[in-house]
């Protein structure tokens, strides 16, 4: 089946969001697939919270349509619509013990008992608190309310469940665990999740697509691999994993690449399908992962060299982090495995970097400031 048969669960068409003078949602489309684990991403501010509460029927666009099952449900507040939302606050019910915590929505539905039973019991399995149904929500632990949380949320069955920061609240270990429990739960419940956060790793590690949001904007919306190896601006490269952004001005292409210059040297990247047509003379970004530079010895066989000097090591584990500076104003990050035996570089050395032409991402726009120091990221 082609993607564009695979039935859609939610879907925005230029949906747009105004607070005063300022679009805190601009113009965003995007498609997510029945049975897909999809995060926003973005840094504060960026709109994540407002897209998804409009999702949610929470908000109501300016502008723009959103279809919920290949229904049109812009204008329908959230009770009219079949999707169900998670805060960071759980917001459990405190008077009731978990059962009936996970009973609420059937309840109101006024379904008989029997069949309320079953499917609470169902949902505690899902969840693996099977006999935890008479316990008071004040005697659980923090990842245990969690679970709570998304099997109230997941009884009436929703078309989507829309997440927002709903982890950002437990400390590191308990969130990783349940990074990994939420996708088993998506997995086995087979249901559409929509979940929001500023954290780049827990977008990674838990979605089939990515949207990363900037002013409002989706920038791109991919699977984690497409927008780590292939991300389409500065932004997209910098927020996500760690690169280097190189200033760099086209001399010109033959069969073998692009040939750009940066701070004197002639370097050469490989054309892809997504890089920008050569204009000689055109200024384009390059980005190149701190992983896919090569040092010393490792870099004799790289196409592209260059030589500078170590100005910091930092010892982080697994990797040495490197800051090399190879001209004036022109510092290289780059980060080697810690192996046994592998050389390490020492601040002062001399040393030679390398990369070849299918490591370096060309971008179609300008180099114009760091946008990492720009959002303050
Ligand atoms: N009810 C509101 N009234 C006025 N401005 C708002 C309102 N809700 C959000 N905004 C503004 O819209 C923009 C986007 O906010 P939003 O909460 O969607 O961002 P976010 O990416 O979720 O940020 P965070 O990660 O900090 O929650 C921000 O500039 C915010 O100040």
């Amino acid at each position: 089946m082609s993607s564009e048969q695979e039935p859609i669960s939610i879907e925005t068409r230029e949906v747009t969001k105004t607070y005063g003078e300022r679009a805190a949602v601009n113009h965003v489309s995007l498609q997510v697939k029945k049975g897909e684990f999809v995060s926003l991403l973005g840094p504060s501010g960026c709109g994540k919270t407002t897209l998804l509460r409009m999702l949610g029927g929470l908000e109501q666009p300016d502008q723009g349509s959103i279809l919920l099952g290949g229904r049109d449900v812009t204008g329908i507040p959230a009770y009219g619509r079949n999707s169900n939302m998670i805060f960071q606050q759980l917001a459990l019910f405190p008077h009731m013990d978990v059962f009936n915590n996970i009973a609420y929505g059937l309840k109101v539905k006024k379904l008989p008992k029997a069949d309320i039973r079953r499917q609470v019991h169902e949902m505690l399995e899902l969840v693996q608190l099977g006999d935890y149904g008479r316990r008071a929500v004040s005697q659980l632990s923090g990842g245990q309310a969690q679970r709570v949380a998304i099997a109230r949320a997941l009884i009436n069955r929703p078309e989507v469940l829309l997440l927002d920061e709903p982890l950002s609240a437990l400390d590191m270990q308990l969130r990783l665990d349940m990074q990994r429990e939420l996708k088993r739960i998506q997995r086995e419940f087979g249901g559409t999740f929509i979940f929001v956060t500023h954290d780049q790793n827990e977008a990674m590690n838990m979605s089939d697509r990515i949207g990363v949001m900037r002013a409002g904007k989706l920038l791109q919306y991919a699977t984690p691999d497409e927008i780590y190896e292939k991300p389409t601006d500065s932004f997209v490269a910098k927020f996500i994993g760690d690169t280097n952004l190189l200033a760099t001005r086209v001399l010109g292409q033959d069969t073998n690449g692009i040939r750009v210059e940066c701070f004197g040297y002639s370097l050469l990247v490989k054309t892809g399908e997504d890089t920008p047509v050569a204009i000689v003379g055109a200024r384009h970004s390059l980005s190149i992962r701190n992983e896919y530079i090569r040092l010393g010895e490792d870099a004799i066989p790289c196409l592209n060299k260059l030589d500078g000097r170590v100005i910091e090591a930092v010892y982080g584990g697994a990797n040495i982090r490197y800051t090399i500076q190879i001209a004036e104003g022109f510092l290289v990050q780059a980060s080697a495995l810690h192996q046994r035996g592998a050389s390490r570089f020492s601040p002062g050395e001399p040393i030679r970097i390398g990369f070849d032409p299918e490591d370096a991402l060309l971008l179609s726009e300008p180099m114009l400031q760091d946008p990492a120091q720009e959002e303050g990221i």
